[in-house]
């Protein structure tokens, strides 16, 4: 068996097989560190038989804001938060389970825009509060995850989800993941010239049930929709943050506001007296994507992409889909409703006045950078099966099933 690899001493393998009960329930703590937020993804796994994947019965999740990156400078606070969302993991698993039941944290974009220090500083506060709580704590057990694995752990959620991994099949789904630090695009190439013509480190491997899937999947740092705010502002990693202003033609003219992201303050407005709208903004936003993209020699065919995160998020705001039950949509629509919002920005201010920029900026980065066509299908999700699209849950698999990325 794979599971409970960490404590064998379970009476059950000791028994004979007669006497061993036909299903178990198992738990699982996940917490994804992520630049806008800290969350917390409590599992409840049922394993029917002993070969395959286990069925999920039950997703527990809970979120604060800000990310722990907004902590860099007093990370016991940071680990506060971790301990804060620790009681709810101890109300949703059995007390008699907490010692098997393994706890895990994995670090993204916000984490790794942080000078190492201060990153590792959090890290080590959060494996602190790890070692006091009645979990499992396993090696390795706090780490920050590279991009690579971020967006396999999310194909394979999503696929695992929609039925894709149990079946014999190859077929499967893409992904889009667009996150406040990162953006990840992943899925199972059908064309050889995929991944010939894809540089070397877009391709990854991982095994499963004695097979070796290959996927093409890149994450680019920097790219996730909030940094990509900074960067249109030309405020990424710029100084004089006390006195700068930084401009924009992607926000309502009158608009002015302090805004803050991963514990920096930054003044941004829009462009008083020159002009905004729906052009001038694609041009800005094209900077942050022209010659940074890789586009996928099979974009341009007829598969089937899971978008989520902020996709799902800003197809949400602007009208594009419903809340509860998301929705199936072109990359047209983006691009149709982004510029409605651009060119009517006074009727979209209230809902956010950055809704242009992010609307333009995912239009442009699905057209001009990922080269999408107009009737690219996005299905947009929020849950599968009541269970949230992250990578969270394929990084549980990973922990209990041992992927072997590389
Ligand atoms: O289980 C999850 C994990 C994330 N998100 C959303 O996905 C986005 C991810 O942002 P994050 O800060 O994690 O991005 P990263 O730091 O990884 O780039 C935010 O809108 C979250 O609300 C979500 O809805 N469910």
């Amino acid at each position: 068996a794979y599971y409970g690899r960490e404590h064998t001493a379970s009476m059950d393998n000791l028994l004979p097989s007669r006497f061993r009960p036909s299903s178990l329930t198992f738990y699982g703590i996940m917490f994804d560190a992520g630049s806008t937020g800290t969350r917390i993804h409590v599992y409840t796994f049922i394993q029917k038989d002993q070969a395959g994947l286990p069925v999920l019965d039950n997703e527990m999740y809970h979120a604060v804001k800000p990310g722990l990156s907004a902590y860099a400078d007093i990370p016991e606070e940071g680990g506060n938060t971790v301990r804060q969302l620790l009681k709810v993991a101890k109300k949703t698993v059995p007390r008699s389970e907490w010692k098997k039941t393994p706890v895990v944290l994995k670090a993204t974009a916000g984490l790794r825009l942080l000078p190492e220090h201060k990153a590792r500083a959090l890290l080590n506060e959060v494996h602190s509060v790890f070692d006091e709580s009645p979990f499992f704590v396993p090696n390795n057990s706090v780490s920050l995850m590279n991009g690579t694995n971020e967006g396999i752990l999310a194909w394979v959620t999503v696929n695992f989800l929609t039925g894709h991994l149990y079946a014999k099949t190859r077929k499967t789904v893409g992904i889009l993941d667009l996150g406040g630090g990162s953006t990840q695009i992943t899925f199972l190439p059908k064309f050889k010239k995929t991944v010939y013509f894809a540089p070397s480190d877009h391709i990854a491997r991982f095994d499963m049930f004695n097979s070796t899937y290959e996927l093409y999947t890149h994450s680019y740092l920097g790219n996730g929709l909030i940094a990509a705010r900074l960067a249109t502002l030309g405020a990424l990693g710029a100084d004089g943050l006390d006195w700068k202003v930084f401009t924009s033609s992607c926000l309502p003219k009158k608009f002015r506001e302090d805004w803050t992201f991963g514990g920096l303050t930054y003044k941004v407005s829009g462009i008083p007296d020159g002009y905004a709208g729906y052009k001038l903004c694609y041009y800005e936003v094209m900077r942050v994507i022209k010659g940074i993209i890789h586009q996928p020699y099979e974009v341009k065919g007829s598969s089937i992409f899971y978008a989520f995160s902020y996709y799902y998020d800003r197809a949400v705001e602007s009208g594009l889909i419903d809340g509860s039950r998301g929705g199936t949509i072109e990359v047209r629509d983006f691009k149709k409703r982004a510029k409605e919002v651009c060119n009517k920005m006074t009727k979209y201010r209230p809902i956010s006045p950055f809704l242009c920029m992010d609307m333009t900026y995912i239009t442009c980065l699905l057209k001009e950078g990922f080269g999408f066509k107009d009737n690219t299908v996005l299905q947009l999700t929020k849950k599968i099966s009541n269970a949230e699209t992250s990578w969270a849950l394929g990084a549980m698999f990973d922990y209990f099933h041992h992927l072997n990325i590389h």
